[in-house]
């Protein structure tokens, strides 16, 4: 029952409370600690399970036009998307909905993950090595595969979308753009995907589109997990479709039928250039890439959506399960400290230098921070140029010998 009007808000209990939040917790159940991320549809923090010590990371749904639109729609989809996943490891799991006393309050609650992977690659100081590489791809593919088994189109597969534990979990993040898909397609927007992960049927104006433009960006990750840096950077969309064409060669009628007829190549917007770009360039592109690796990778980047490997396929290809190095277990992969926890000392130390409090540890304090930003300039840094928003990070625990 709804709390009487002449009731004041300081007279609400505790348990009132829980009433009047429905089977939603208030936000004060948690600490928030620090912001750990800032996307286009809400703030993320770090907080604390006050009731259990746990930690988790809270994403607040921003309101950009409450009054007119209510609550937005691409929160609405996201959390229907994880209530539909539900629990799985390779997938971030949406625990609970908690609610603040204002109307725009509204966090979701999601377990915590220590990295997102485009940060770790471009400030840890040793590269992953190549079964480590294939794990990660491994438990990529399992997530997306669950996804595609429920028929959910993620929509927006990219490194900053991959977060990973401190117990070697890859999980699959931001489901703000997924989207139930039927058979056969319904039209839906092309203006889909991050766009150096964006396939090439989008980019062409395919409005008819199923889940393998998902694996187009596995493709597009799997690159950039080689080569620690995008491999398809382009900087608006013709330049993303020359940057394919490059790589792949041009495609045509009859690798993938049906192309002429795609509506920017029917309007003459995009010429497909057959002669400009005879060749298909992986394997030079990618030098150290073994035989069954290019084939991997040119078969989640095949142009034709029908012949694009997918997830649960590529989980028995060759590269995968004859040629070595194997896989790592699970168990196996490295773990890295959580800059998390630097962003948050340098917060608090920030907040400790302004009260003047300037005592020696401090400055101590302070000189290392300084020293471990300055090291990241020297790792292997690159993809997102010279960020300094942590140093370089140095795995935790290595409980195999390097394995090449
Ligand atoms: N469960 C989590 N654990 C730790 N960090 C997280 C978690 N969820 C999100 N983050 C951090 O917050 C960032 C933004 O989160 P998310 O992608 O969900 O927000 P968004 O508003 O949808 O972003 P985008 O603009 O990329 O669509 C992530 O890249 C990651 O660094």
């Amino acid at each position: 029952m709804a709390a009487s009007p002449v009731q004041s808000k300081h007279e609400i209990s505790e348990a009132g409370e829980a009433d009047l939040y429905g089977a939603c917790r208030p936000v004060k159940s948690f600490q928030k600690l620090n912001q750990i991320g800032e996307g286009a549809y809400g703030t993320v923090y770090r907080g604390i399970d006050k009731a259990n010590g746990r930690m988790v990371a809270l994403k607040r749904v921003i309101l950009h036009n409450e009054k007119q639109d209510g609550f937005p729609l691409t929160s609405l989809r996201e959390i229907r998307t994880l209530k539909l996943i539900g629990r799985h490891p390779h997938c971030v799991r949406l625990e609970e909905i908690a609610v603040g006393r204002k109307r725009d309050g509204v966090f979701l609650v999601f377990e915590y993950c220590e990295h997102d992977m485009a940060h770790l690659i471009d400030h840890m100081n040793t590269r992953f090595t190549s079964s480590e590489v294939k794990n990660l791809l491994l438990q990529l593919l399992r997530g997306v595969a669950h996804l595609h088994e429920l028929w959910i189109i993620h929509r927006d597969i990219k490194m900053s979308n991959l977060l990973y534990t401190n117990a070697g979990r890859l999980k699959l993040a931001d489901f703000g753009l997924a989207r139930l898909y039927g058979a056969p397609p319904a039209p839906m927007t092309p203006k889909v995907v991050t766009l150096w992960y964006r396939a090439p049927e989008l980019l062409l104006g395919s409005e008819t589109y199923d889940v393998s433009i998902d694996m187009w960006a596995v493709g597009c990750i799997f690159g950039e997990l080689l080569e620690y840096k995008p491999l398809l950077p382009g900087g608006d969309e013709l330049e993303q479709l020359k940057k394919i064409f490059e790589l792949l060669g041009s495609p045509n009628e009859r690798i993938w039928p049906g192309v002429e007829s795609l509506p920017h190549v029917a309007s003459g917007m995009v010429s497909l250039r057959p002669d400009r770009y005879p060749y298909n360039t992986v394997a030079a592109r990618l030098p150290r890439l073994s035989e069954g690796g290019v084939d991997l990778l040119n078969s989640f980047l095949a142009y034709d959506p029908q012949k694009r490997l997918n997830a649960t396929d590529a989980q028995r290809h060759a590269f995968f399960t004859n040629e070595r190095p194997l896989p790592k277990e699970d168990s196996l992969m490295p773990t890295f400290p959580s800059r998390h926890d630097e962003m948050e000392a340098r917060e608090k130390e920030r907040a400790r230098l302004s009260e003047g409090q300037k005592s020696s540890t401090a400055m101590l304090l302070k000189s290392a921070l300084f020293s471990s930003s300055s090291a990241s300039r020297k790792g292997l840094g690159g993809r997102e140029g010279l960020k300094t928003s942590g140093g370089t990070i140095m795995p935790v625990v290595k409980k195999a010998k390097h394995d090449g």
